[in-house]
C-alpha cells in the first residue's frame, strides 16, 4: 500500500472530485459516513459520552458530519469547536449550520475559555487538525490537547492525531495527540511508521473513502508499507524437479572466539529458509560447536585459533552473507577489505562488518552493486553520520544507498528497507524481537533468499517481513519476554505457512 505525502493525499481528493463530479462536501460526508459506521458497530447503541473536538478546517468538518450521524443515531454527544483561526473552510462551515439545523449548538472554545471536563470513560473523537497542519498549534490549543491526552478517555483521532504533522517531526511532543486509535483516510501516514512519532498512534486503520484509483495508482510514492498482499507476489515457489543447487550454496563467513554462536544463528536461518546449501567459514575455534549444533551446515575454517586472519573461499558461492561476530581485529579488517576488492556478486554484510565499513569508509567503493546492508539504528549512525530526525535519517540513507548503489535494512520496530530512492516499510514484527541474534537470523535469511534467486531489494523485502511473521508466531505462543532468536529460526516454516494462510475475515482483519 502507497505512503503518500499530504500534497499527494490533496492531489487525489482532488482528482476523485473532478473525476465522480462531485463536491468536495460529498467527499466529506463520504469519509465521515465511514468514521460513524465504524464507531456505531462498536458502539451498537451503547449509551456513553462522546465528545468531539473538532477544528475549523476540513478535519474540523468531518467531525461536524460524524456529530451530526451520531446525534441522528440517539448517541449523547457534545461538540466542541476548537476555534483557532478565523479563516473557517467552506465545509466545515456547511456542516456546522447541518448540525446547528438539528438543534445541536456546539460550545466554541477559544483562548480564554475553561477547559472542558471530560471523564475517563468518555469517548473523544479528535478532529482538531489533519493534515493541513503546517505550524505548532498555539499555547491555548496545546493546553487543550494535552488535557485530552490526560483524561485518559479513549481518543479516536480523524485521520491522524491532532498537532501531528505527516512530513516532519512535532514542534512541541506535548502538543500531540495521543490517540488511542487512528482512522486513517484512504492510505497510512509515514510518521505512523517511525520511532519519533509512531508513539502518538496506539492502533491505526485505514477507512476507506474511495479516493480515485487511477490516480494512487499512477503516482509515485517516496515510501510503501509492505503486507501480505505486497510480498507475497514476490515469492519463488520450489519447483518439483528441482534439486539443491537449484536454490543456491550460502556462505556465511563470521564469528571469533565467544561469537560462534552469531555464525550458528545464521546458518540456521539460511537453511531453514530454503538454501539449497550452507557453509560456513569461522575461526578454528568454531568448528566443533558448528559442526555438532547445526549438522546441515558445512564448515571451513580459517588458520587462526580465535578470529579470522584471511578469507579463502574454495568455489563460487551463490551468496555470502558476512560480519556476524566477526571481530575488529586488525587481520580480520584487511581480510574484509581484501575479500570485498575480489568479490563481485550482491553479499549481505551486517554487525562488525559494517562497523568495519564506517571505520573504514575506503572500503565501500569496493562493496558489489546491489549488496544488502543490514545495520541497526547504532550501525547505521556509524555509517552515515548523526541525523536531526527520522526523516533526516532516511534521506541520508538513500542518499548513501543510491551513492552505492546498495540496498540498505534500516532495523526497527518498523523496519524500512531503502533501495533506489524509495523506502518499503515493513509490518511483522513485535517487542519481543529485540534480543540477541535476532539481526544474525534476518542476516542469514537475507542471504539464503538471495541463494534461491532472489533479487536484493525483493530478498530484503521478503526477508525482513517474514523474519517479523516468524516473531510474531513465536510471541503468540510464548510472549514476549521469552522469545529468542533461536526461536525464531524454528519459527521460519510456519512463518511461509502462515503466509499462504486465507485469512478468514481479510475485509475486516486490517487493524494495526
Ligand atoms: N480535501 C478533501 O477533499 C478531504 C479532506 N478531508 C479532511 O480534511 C483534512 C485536511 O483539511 P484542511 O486542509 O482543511 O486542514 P486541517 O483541517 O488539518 O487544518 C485546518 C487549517 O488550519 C490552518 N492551520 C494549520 N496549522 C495551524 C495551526 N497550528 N494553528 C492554526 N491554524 C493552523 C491551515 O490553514 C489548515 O488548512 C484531512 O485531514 C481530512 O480530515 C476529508 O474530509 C476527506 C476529504
Ligand atoms: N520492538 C521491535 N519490534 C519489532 N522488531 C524488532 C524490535 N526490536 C528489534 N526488532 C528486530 O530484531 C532485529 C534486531 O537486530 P539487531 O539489533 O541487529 O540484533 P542482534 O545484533 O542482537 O542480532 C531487527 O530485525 C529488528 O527489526
Ligand atoms: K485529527
Amino acid at each position: 500500500m502507497k505512503i503518500f505525502s499530504a500534497q499527494q493525499i490533496y492531489q487525489a481528493d482532488k482528482s476523485t472530485i473532478q473525476r465522480e463530479q462531485i463536491t468536495s462536501d460529498v467527499l466529506m460526508e463520504r469519509a465521515a459516513t465511514q468514521l460513524f459506521e465504524w464507531l456505531h458497530s462498536r458502539l451498537r447503541g451503547t449509551q456513553v459520552n462522546v465528545q468531539l473536538f473538532c477544528g475549523i478546517g476540513n478535519n474540523g468538518g468531518d467531525g461536524m458530519v460524524l456529530a451530526r450521524k451520531l446525534h441522528e443515531h440517539d448517541y449523547s454527544i457534545k461538540v466542541h469547536v476548537v476555534n483557532y483561526s478565523e479563516r473557517r473552510s467552506e465545509d466545515f462551515l456547511l456542516n456546522l449550520e447541518r448540525l446547528k439545523d438539528m438543534k445541536v449548538w456546539p460550545d466554541f472554545i477559544n483562548k480564554e475559555s475553561d477547559l472542558p471536563q471530560i471523564s475517563p470513560n468518555d469517548i473523544v473523537v479528535d478532529a482538531i487538525f489533519g493534515i493541513g497542519l503546517n505550524r505548532a498549534p498555539d499555547d491555548w490549543v496545546g493546553n487543550l490537547i494535552r488535557h485530552i491526552n490526560n483524561s485518559r478517555a479513549f481518543t479516536l483521532s480523524v485521520d491522524v492525531p491532532s498537532g501531528l504533522p505527516v512530513d516532519r517531526n512535532p514542534w512541541n511532543s506535548e502538543y500531540v495527540i495521543r490517540a488511542s486509535y487512528v482512522l486513517s483516510f484512504q492510505l497510512p501516514k509515514l510518521v505512523f511508521f517511525l520511532p519519533e512519532t509512531g508513539i502518538y498512534v496506539n492502533q491505526w486503520e485505514i477507512v476507506d473513502i474511495g479516493l480515485d484509483p487511477d490516480c494512487i495508482a499512477k503516482t509515485d510514492a517516496d515510501f510503501e508499507l509492505m503486507g501480505r498482499p505486497e510480498v507475497l507476489p514476490m515469492y519463488r515457489p520450489r519447483l518439483k524437479f528441482s534439486h539443491k543447487g537449484t536454490y543456491g550454496h550460502s556462505v556465511i563467513i563470521g564469528g571469533s572466539y565467544g561469537k560462534i554462536g552469531a555464525v550458528q544463528l545464521a546458518t540456521n536461518a539460511c537453511l531453514s529458509v530454503g538454501s539449497g546449501l550452507v557453509t560456513a567459514f569461522v575461526p578454528k575455534c568454531g568448528y566443533d560447536s558448528l559442526q555438532s549444533a547445526v549438522p546441515e551446515v558445512m564448515v571451513l575454517t580459517g588458520s587462526r585459533e580465535k578470529s579470522i586472519s584471511e578469507i579463502e573461499i574454495p568455489f563460487e558461492p551463490s551468496v555470502v552473507g558476512i560480519g556476524m561476530g566477526i571481530g575488529l581485529d586488525d587481520d580480520t579488517v584487511s581480510a574484509f577489505g581484501s575479500f570485498l576488492k575480489k568479490s563481485n556478486s550482491p553479499m549481505v554484510i551486517d554487525a562488525d562488518g559494517l562497523n568495519i565499513l564506517s571505520q573504514n569508509p575506503e572500503m565501500l567503493k569496493d562493496v558489489p552493486r546491489l549488496s544488502v546492508l543490514t545495520p541497526h539504528p547504532k550501525e547505521l549512525q556509524r555509517l552515515i553520520g548523526e541525523w536531526a530526525s527520522d526523516f533526516d535519517k532516511l534521506e541520508k540513507t538513500k542518499a548513501f544507498a543510491s551513492k552505492y548503489d546498495l540496498v540498505v535494512v534500516v532495523k526497527g520496530a518498523h523496519t524500512i528497507t531503502i533501495y533506489n530512492g524509495k523506502g518499503y516499510v515493513n509490518t511483522t514484527g513485535n517487542p519481543g524481537m529485540a534480543t540477541a541474534g535476532s539481526g544474525d537470523v534476518l542476516t542469514g535469511m537475507i542471504t539464503g533468499l538471495l541463494a534461491q534467486g532472489y533479487l536484493s531489494v525483493e530478498a530484503a523485502i521478503f526477508g525482513v517481513y517474514l523474519h517479523g511473521l516468524a516473531g510474531d508466531l513465536g510471541a503468540s505462543s510464548m510472549g514476549y519476554e521469552a522469545l529468542k532468536a533461536s526461536i525464531l529460526v524454528k519459527h521460519i516454516g510456519n512463518a511461509y505457512s502462515e503466509l499462504f494462510r486465507q485469512p478468514e475475515m481479510e475485509q475486516k482483519d486490517n487493524a494495526h
